[in-house]
């Protein structure tokens, strides 16, 4: 049944975890899905070179597409500016219900907008439902063949400005060819390749960088 990994992943945390301590909670979901069960949270190599590349940035509107069970929802909220506005989307609602419950338990719900719902039908609705004007830093980790209709999607919503970052999970695996060829050859953005591995595994992936 869709759902029942997500709940046990929460279950341990809950149970092992310190309340309120967003990285007590990041570190045991990482301590389950490598010990007990694979997950696809974005895990601690790639959450290591998302935090960096995140505060580089310092962002005040961040957009994440791929939510699941929160985790690299908590890594970003834990480097937020205090001023700054965080949305992440996920379609799954079970995914959705697992990360608000993830991200209570941790304390940042404050700091986390969490949109249940397809990224074709949000994105276009941010300016105009949530008043977002430009997007600063987006962390893309959602179905690989919504990457490169996203990104164009983005675009064409304004969404995107001189200086937006985008990041892109697991761009070697599962893959994402279309976005790369897009971003690397469209002269819109100056990217960055950084090679890693699958969560949890010796499976080489990476994370790519899109600056405008
Ligand atoms: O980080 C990820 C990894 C994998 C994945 C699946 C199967 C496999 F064998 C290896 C890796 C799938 C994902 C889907 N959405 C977001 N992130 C993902
Ligand atoms: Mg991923």
């Amino acid at each position: 049944m869709a759902g029942e990994k997500e709940h046990r992943i929460l279950e341990f945390v809950k149970q092992n975890a310190v309340s309120g301590d967003p990285q007590s909670v990041v570190d045991h979901i990482d301590k389950y899905c490598s010990q007990k069960e694979w997950a696809m949270n974005v895990g601690d190599e790639k959450g290591l070179i998302l935090d960096k590349v995140f505060k580089e940035t310092n962002p005040s509107l961040v957009l994440e597409l791929g939510t699941y069970c929160g985790y690299s929802a908590l890594r970003i909220a834990q480097l937020l500016k205090p001023s700054a506005r965080f949305f992440t989307i996920e379609i799954n609602p079970v995914n959705a219900a697992v990360a608000r419950k993830m991200i209570e338990f941790a304390g940042l719900k404050d700091k986390i907008e969490i949109l249940e719902g397809s990224t074709e039908h949000i994105i276009p609705r941010l300016r105009t439902d949530y008043g977002v004007v430009h997007v600063d830093f987006v962390f893309m980790d959602h179905f690989k063949d919504r990457y490169l209709v996203d990104t164009k999607l983005l675009e064409d919503c304004g969404l995107l400005k001189k200086g937006s970052v985008l990041l892109a999970d697991n761009v070697v695996y599962p893959g994402a060819p279309d976005f790369l060829e897009y971003v690397r050859t469209s002269g819109c953005y100056d990217c960055t390749n950084y090679p890693a591995h699958v969560e949890y595994t010796d499976q080489p992936d990476a994370l790519e960088k899109g600056c405008i």
